[in-house]
């Protein structure tokens, strides 16, 4: 597993982006900003689909993406093959992302959640293992064939 988190959003998510990075880089992870790189409204496609094409193409294999709702960065994100973007708002839902759905991005709606629970959210994340069995069947049909 790719020690390297792929980070990025919108101007709704950029304190909160800023303040993970700070706290990956203690806990030892490798950091890839994307952007935005100031709290100046912006667009979060510009940011997400570079994030999504450095992840497809192997360069990391999980991140985090914040913007007001968590809905915009998601459904960008989920237009990319072998993308799972799970917009999470408790620690519950981190998990089973995870365990259920081997989600390989964290969508946190940073309007909605204190920086508290985000950050307990993407500690969960990082650290749920994938069950696999039945959940695995389910992730391999998700793809457009
Ligand atoms: O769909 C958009 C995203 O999910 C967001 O929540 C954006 O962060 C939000 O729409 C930004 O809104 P403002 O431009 O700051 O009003």
């Amino acid at each position: 597993m790719s020690n390297i988190i792929a980070i990025g959003g919108d101007h709704a998510g950029f304190t909160y982006k800023q303040e993970l990075i700070e706290i990956l880089k203690k806990q030892g992870f490798e950091v890839k900003d994307f952007g935005p790189f100031s709290d100046e409204s912006v667009d979060y496609p510009d940011f997400i689909h570079p994030l999504c094409n450095a992840m497809t193409s192997g360069e990391m294999e999980r991140g985090i993406i914040i913007c007001g709702s968590g809905n915009g960065v998601a459904i960008t994100a989920n237009k990319h093959q072998g993308i799972r973007a799970a917009i999470c708002w408790n620690e519950e839902l981190a998990a089973l992302s995870r365990q259920h759905n081997d989600a390989n991005l964290i969508s946190i709606p940073a309007r909605f959640v204190s920086f508290d629970l985000a950050k307990k959210m993407v500690d969960t994340f990082l650290s749920t293992e994938f069950e696999g069995g039945r959940h695995a069947r389910r992730v391999d049909k998700i793809a457009c064939k």
